[in-house]
């Protein structure tokens, strides 16, 4: 079902890979486009400030990609809040040895060139896009590595498996942003294309506000959109 309009009075929540930007071949060649920009600056004035992304990409990584975009951003499915370019601040509580992990990470993906570790400060992510027959073997390692970090959980993402943080999630940052300023007492709106969405689309829709899937596959949200350019048209839509 095609969402409704958006809200004068919405607190937005947008994913970003999928949702506000096409899958690329590999994380780093993502496109963000002018009109994506624009679009976003437009949104955020319209709201009154009331629009944030949330993000499984880590916060730097993800301002590194949209410019000056001077918003909110949730970023690393949940660990880590940034209020504006320049801060960013922690929002779970488990030990974490970033660079052991990325190491042991890179050992276990060596006898396969072709897989994609990404590197990030809660976690670390195992690509698979190049060579799709890989999954099995990227699954096996990452239940390895998972094994070796208790504190950490499985994430499945788009022909890739995380490893991050338990505790947190893009439900829980969303829950903290509702309860900060300009977000309380707004109408909660996301979308997302992934599996690491559906948590924040429950918890929208468990505070009276509406979730959109962006894509296929199986989702709690009642409202669909057909991919990233469609949900930039619904919004530039919401604006005239
Ligand atoms: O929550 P998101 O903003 O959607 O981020 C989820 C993960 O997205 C990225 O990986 C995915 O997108 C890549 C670029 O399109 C693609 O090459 C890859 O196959 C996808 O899994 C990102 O690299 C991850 O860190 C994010 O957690």
């Amino acid at each position: 079902m095609n969402p409704p309009p958006l809200p004068d009075a919405a607190a937005l929540f947008l994913d970003f890979d999928g949702c506000l930007v096409e899958i690329a071949h590999r994380p780093d060649a993502v496109v963000v486009s002018d009109a994506l920009r624009d679009l976003l600056a437009r949104l955020t004035d319209r709201l009154g400030g009331a629009l944030a992304l949330i993000s499984g990409r880590d916060v730097a990584d993800l301002r590194g990609h949209l410019g000056d975009f001077p918003g909110i951003i949730a970023g690393s499915h949940g660990s880590e809040l940034s209020v504006a370019p320049g801060d960013i601040r922690t929002l779970h509580q488990v030990p974490f040895d970033a660079a052991a992990l990325h190491s042991r990470a890179h050992e276990l993906a060596a006898p396969h060139p072709a897989i994609l570790v990404e590197e990030k400060p809660h976690g670390v992510a195992m690509h698979y896009r190049e060579d799709p027959s890989l999954q099995n073997f990227v699954e096996d390692a990452m239940q390895d590595l998972a094994a070796q970090n208790p504190h950490l959980m499985l994430q499945p993402a788009k022909m890739a498996l995380e490893l991050r943080p338990a505790g947190v999630g893009k439900d829980t940052a969303l829950a903290q942003l509702m309860q900060m300023q300009p977000f309380e007492g707004r109408v909660p709106v996301f979308a997302g294309d992934d599996t690491t969405d559906e948590p924040a689309m429950e918890e929208v829709q468990s505070r009276g506000g509406f979730a959109i899937k962006i894509g296929d596959g199986p989702t709690a949200a009642r409202h669909r959109l057909s991919d990233p350019a469609a949900l930039a048209a619904w919004l530039d839509a919401s604006l005239t």
